[in-house]
């Protein structure tokens, strides 16, 4: 079988990575999961008392830390230095200052080239998630999907995932996710954006399930005809 690029972008809590994985396992594909990539590099900055709002430091910074990621849905991993960050990339911390550290265009452009060299290795196609995929980091993928949710939906699902850990009430998520989708789509290199030809799923109410049969029928579609 020939192999196949997909794109799944869309703004925070829509089910992309939750799908994305489901996906490339049931299709025999790779999976990467960009925002694990930004998360990353947020994190070192953090850890190596760079000032998040200093954009020059940033950049300056941006080449240093070597960051890996490993493509198998069932087990995908993100490593910094060669240390597992998949934890520490998960905390509020950084989920609160990872979009202005992604803003900057040398962490965006470095960030790329890495998750274009991930695309090109995977031999039997892959499913790329994130929020720029479709409109810059794979303009040629085979299917580019876009995942919508309403803000209530999305805060509902979160603030499940949260319980008992970090949680906060589901005003402060919805405020949260519509902050960070803000900052996404609003900054000037590679926002958040839906691509010209992406397929366009609103997830609000639809179960995971659903939304999962939806983009492997549209992938075999795909495959179909090419
Ligand atoms: N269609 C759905 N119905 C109900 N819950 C869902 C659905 N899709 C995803 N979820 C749940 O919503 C939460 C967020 O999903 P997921 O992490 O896949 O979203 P995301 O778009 O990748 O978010 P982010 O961009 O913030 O990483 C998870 O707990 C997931 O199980
Ligand atoms: N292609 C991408 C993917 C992510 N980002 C930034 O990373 C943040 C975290 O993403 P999650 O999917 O893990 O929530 C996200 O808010 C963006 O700031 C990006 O810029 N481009």
């Amino acid at each position: 079988m020939e192999s196949v690029i997909v794109a799944i972008d869309g703004p925070s809590g829509t089910g992309k990575s939750s799908t994305s994985k489901a996906v490339a396992a049931e299709l025999g594909l790779s999976y990467l999961d960009t925002g694990a990539q930004y998360r990353a590099i947020t994190w070192w900055m953090i850890s190596n008392g760079i000032d998040t709002t200093d954009a020059a430091a940033i950049a300056s910074a941006s080449g240093k830390p070597v960051i890996e990621s490993g493509t198998d849905p069932a087990a995908p991993t993100i490593t910094v230095d060669g240390a597992d960050a998949s934890g520490p990339i998960r905390t509020q911390e950084v989920t609160a200052k990872v979009s202005a550290v992604s803003a900057v265009p040398e962490v965006r452009s470095r960030i790329t080239e890495l998750q274009r060299s991930i695309a090109a290795a995977a031999e039997k196609g892959i499913v790329v998630e994130g929020r720029d995929i479709g409109t810059t980091v794979l303009p040629d993928a085979d299917l580019k999907i876009f995942l919508t949710a309403s803000p209530e939906a999305r805060a509902a699902r979160r603030s499940g995932e949260l319980k008992g850990k970090e949680a906060a009430d589901l005003a402060t998520t919805r405020e949260a996710l519509i902050k960070r989708d803000a900052a996404d789509s609003s900054r000037k290199t590679s926002p958040l954006a839906k691509a010209d030809d992406a397929v366009e799923v609103d997830t609000s109410d639809l179960t995971l399930a659903q939304v999962i049969e939806c983009v492997v029928t549209l992938v075999e579609e795909k495959r179909a005809v090419k």
